[in-house]
Parts: structure tokens; C-alpha cells; sequence
């Protein structure tokens, strides 16, 4: 969007800045259901977020003039929407077949063949002795199948134990493999460039200790550099250029999740995810779910200047969806520069930060409630868990719904320590079960509010040049660690002193 795009929001939040969140739902009760989209077993409620009606408007004709239906339509057909690196970025073509383009459908095609040989593989497996999976990688090539693994296993024994491991920290590698019998596990090396230190080093660790070749499967982009790591071409799967590495799970970077929930259940994950991409493209702007959280995204950043955003899932089967959101989110939106290379006038991301209910209520939710910052919030919960605790399942939802409410309405008290000030903004996200399906959908509605968030603040939503500086001074420091060279920078040479 041109600078000033967003002078109209802030008109809007002048406005309402003297009448707090319990006001409007007062004079507009309606808004409670009127402000909620539900689209299959997800239900969002926007009711206490900031705006009324007349903002939402305002945030509507934003939406029109970035064309956002255009911008999805952008996506799912393929166009280099990658524009720094001058590729598509097709992660929906690998669950869905929405595109009216040959490239995004031959893409569609290839996935689709890549699940055939991955279910031959996983039954293979199954046949084996195998009871262990090490899974290998790290940021998009591990949180994905993280979280969505630990949602999903359940507390019933699978067929296999999938374990991960991704920090270059050789205790994480000590602690993944401890109490594996290396006869009886197999490892997945999953990279999409097949060049991360990280994973290498790893990877070197865990084939080493199984002692066979024979039982390491590789994931990468760069099949090439898997097969020269001494990976066996039957046991490489392949994926591409134009699946970002926090965009991928979709895709054999979701080997580990097959394994541990089934070939099945992964392809329900995909069609919840479809389902979800289908509704982004097709729902008008103000039905539109995705749209709404990005347009809502961008009102607490720039209408009310927010600099942090908390993920509060009150599950703990989705205790690791904020980690997973930290990349999906920081990397895509961490920006400072516009796709035309001009400097941005308007902030980009805020921090993404967050934890599961309840615990977090007793660790920072104190700052959420009487701290100076206001910090907008998603709460996820889900309706029926798969617990057998039923009373605990309702004193969870209550402990949601009572905190989404403090947070908006407050409590006056003549003790200025005891007062809550309320007035602090959330969405409140609810899935009828939590499933591969809904699963699926709510990480897929993710992907569309990041895109659409980009699409209106005029950034790459599928770059990260803003890693690389760090790997590349690391890689310069590694032999200074030993002795073989010397530092330039004055402080990290007093600090190589400490620690050589
Ligand atoms: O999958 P890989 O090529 O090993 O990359 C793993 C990760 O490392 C990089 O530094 C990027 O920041 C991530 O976007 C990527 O997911």
C-alpha cells in the first residue's frame, strides 16, 4: 500500500480511542455474533477487537484497493509472488488443485506422486523392525512436523516414535538419541537446501551412531547434495524451489508426521488445509476468514501501534503452535524494505510471542492484564477434546472464556494496584475438535493472514535474506574458535579470548 494508505485507520482509531472495548460491545451487542465467521469446524470471534463498524469498513476498502482476492488469486495460479528471488511460492498446489495455470496444476500432479512413494515408504517401514524415527532439521524443515506431530500423536502407542532433533548444541543430539536402540530406528535428514549447518552436523551425529547407511532417508530440494551425503536415491524424496521451508509441511517435509499419525491422517491435514485455501479464494472480503485476521493484524500494528502479538492456545496439544507461528509470521513479515526495494513508512511485524493456557496465566499473563503495554492476543481452544477428563476440559474453557473477557472489560477499583484497565484486544478462535482436518485449516488460514498482511504492507512475505548474515559471520568465526585465524570486530576478539 502507498504511504498514508493507513492515515484513514488511524482517523478511525482517534475516534474511538476515548470509547474502550466494554463500551462498544454495549452500544453494539450485536457485533458478538455479527463479528464471527465460522468456516467448517473453525469459528473466529473478532467481537473484541478494537474496531467498529465504521473501522471495519475502513479496513474493508483497504483490503479492495490491495485487491486481496487478486493477490490470492496470485498465489494459488503461481505468479512469482517471490519477487526478490523471482519464484512462485506454490504451497497450496500441494494440497490443492485450484489453479487455473499448467505450472501450478503440473505442480498439483508432482506432489500428488510424491505421497504415492512416500506411503510406499512409510508401509515399507512399517514392515521393518523399525519402532524409532529420528527426524532431522531445523526451522521450516522441523516445526511444522514438531507441531503438528505433537497435536496429533495422541496418547495411545503409534506404530513409531518420532523424535526430533535440531539444535547444532551436541546435547540436543545426546538427549534425542538416548535410550534408542540404533538397530531399531531409522532417520530422516530433512533440508530443502540440503546446506544447513545445523542438519549436516546432525545428520553426520545420528548416521554415525546407526552405523548403516541403510536406514537414512533424506528430504531435500537439492537432491544432488543428498545423494553425495551417501543418502540412497530410493530413500530421497524430493520437494522444490517454490515451497518455502515455513510453508512446507505439506509437502515430504511431512515424512515424520506420516509416520507418526499415518499416511491417512497426513492426507486429511492436506484437505483440511485445501479447505481452507479453497475458502480464501472464494469468500468475499467481509466473509473471508483470512482476510479478516490480516486486515485485524494490521490494525492493532498500525491503527493502534502494537508492537507484540501473543498466541495463547488453550490446549496443550497446541502448545508448540506459537514456536511454529514465530517463524511462519517474523520470518515472513520481518521486513523493513518494500517489494520496489523503497524503505517502508508503516511497521511490519510485531514480536509474536506466546504459550498455552493455563499455564501461561500463572507465569506473564500479570503484564497481559495491568502492564502498560497492550498486547493484542489470539486464543485458540478446542470444543471436545480426546481426553477422558471431561471436568478438566470445562474448567479449560472456562479459565478461556474468563480471560478473553477480563482482558476486554477490566474492573474498576478505588486501589489503583487493583484496577484493571481491560480495554486489551483479542480474537477468540475455537476448533469443534482438534483433528488433521481442523488442523490443517487453522495452520492454513496461518499462511493466508501472513500473505495478505504482506500484500498490504507491500513486502515479500517468502524471503529471509535477513538470516544469512549471521551464518555467514559464524561460518567465518568457526576456525578463529580454533586458533587458525583472528577476529576484525575488537569485542568478539576479547570474547574469542574467553572462550578458546
Ligand atoms: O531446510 P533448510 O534448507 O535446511 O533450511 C532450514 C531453515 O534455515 C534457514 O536459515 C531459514 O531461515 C529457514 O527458512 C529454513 O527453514
Amino acid at each position: 500500500m502507498a504511504g498514508g494508505a493507513f492515515d484513514g485507520l488511524r482517523a478511525h482509531a482517534a475516534r474511538l480511542s476515548g470509547t474502550p472495548l466494554r463500551k462498544l460491545i454495549e452500544t453494539d451487542p450485536a457485533r458478538a455474533c455479527d463479528f464471527a465467521l465460522r468456516v467448517g469446524p473453525l469459528y473466529a470471534n473478532f467481537a473484541r477487537q478494537r474496531y467498529d463498524r465504521a473501522a471495519l469498513d475502513e479496513l474493508f476498502a483497504l483490503a479492495e484497493a490491495a485487491d486481496l482476492p487478486g493477490a490470492m488469486r496470485k498465489l494459488l495460479d503461481g505468479a512469482p509472488v517471490n519477487a526478490t528471488e523471482g519464484r512462485a511460492a506454490l504451497h497450496t498446489a500441494l494440497r490443492s488443485d485450484l489453479s487455473r495455470q499448467a505450472a501450478a496444476r503440473d505442480a498439483y500432479v508432482e506432489a500428488s506422486e510424491v505421497r504415492v512413494r512416500m506411503r510406499r515408504m512409510i508401509e515399507a517401514l512399517e514392515a521393518s523392525e523399525i519402532t524409532d524415527i529420528v527426524s532431522v532439521g531445523i526451522g521450516g524443515s522441523d516445526l511444522g512436523p514438531r507441531l503438528v506431530v505433537d497435536a496429533l500423536s495422541g496418547a495411545a502407542r503409534r506404530r513409531f516414535r518420532v523424535h526430533f532433533l535440531s539444535n547444532v548444541d551436541g546435547s540436543a543430539a545426546q538427549r534425542a538419541l538416548a535410550g534408542l536402540d540404533p538397530k531399531r530406528t531409522a532417520a530422516i535428514l530433512i533440508s530443502k537446501t540440503f546446506g544447513t549447518q545445523e542438519t549436516l552436523l546432525n545428520g553426520r551425529i545420528v548416521r554415525d551412531w546407526l552405523g548403516d547407511d541403510a536406514r537414512v532417508y533424506a528430504v531435500s530440494a537439492n537432491v544432488q547434495r543428498a545423494g553425495d551425503f551417501g543418502i540412497a536415491p530410493e530413500r530421497i524424496l524430493p520437494m522444490w524451489d517454490w515451497v518455502g521451508g515455513r510453508y512446507s509441511l505439506w509437502s515430504a517435509v511431512g515424512f515424520p508426521i506420516a509416520l507418526a499419525i499415518g499416511m491417512d491422517a497426513f492426507e486429511n491435514l492436506l484437505a483440511g488445509a485445501a479447505e481452507m485455501d479453497g475458502h480464501a479464494q472464494a469468500a468475499p472480503l467481509q466473509q473471508n476468514l483470512p482476510a479478516r485476521h490480516a486486515l485485524t493484524a494490521v490494525w492493532n500494528r498500525n491503527a493502534l501501534g502494537a508492537a507484540t502479538q501473543a498466541v495463547l492456545p488453550y490446549d496443550e496439544r497446541l502448545k508448540l503452535l506459537p514456536n511454529y507461528l514465530q517463524q511462519l509470521v517474523m520470518e515472513s513479515l520481518g521486513k523493513s524494505a518494500r517489494l520496489d526495494g523503497a524503505a517502508l513508512r508503516e511497521q511490519t511485524v510485531p514480536v509474536w510471542w506466546g504459550g498455552a493456557g493455563t499455564d501461561t496465566q500463572h507465569s506473564f499473563f500479570q503484564a497481559l492484564h495491568q502492564g502498560t503495554q497492550v498486547v493484542p492476543a489470539d486464543f485458540i481452544g478446542v470444543v471436545h477434546g480426546d481426553d477422558p477428563y471431561a471436568e478438566n476440559r470445562k474448567a479449560l474453557l472456562a479459565n478461556l472464556l474468563a480471560q478473553t473477557e477480563a482482558l476486554a472489560n477490566g474492573s474498576t477499583s478505588d486501589d489503583p494496584h487493583r484496577a484493571y484497565a481491560g480495554n486489551r484486544p483479542s480474537t477468540l478462535i475455537l476448533l469443534d475438535a482438534l483433528t488433521p482436518q481442523s488442523l490443517g485449516m487453522l495452520i492454513a488460514m496461518y499462511e493466508h493472514s501472513v500473505y495478505l498482511q504482506a500484500v498490504l504492507w507491500g513486502i515479500n512475505a517468502f524471503d529471509q535474506f535477513g538470516v544469512e548474515l549471521g551464518k555467514q559471520v559464524a561460518s567465518r568465526l568457526l576456525p578463529a574458535l580454533n586458533g587458525d585465524s583472528e577476529a576484525d570486530d575488537p569485542v568478539t576478539r576479547e570474547l574469542l579470548a574467553r572462550l578458546r
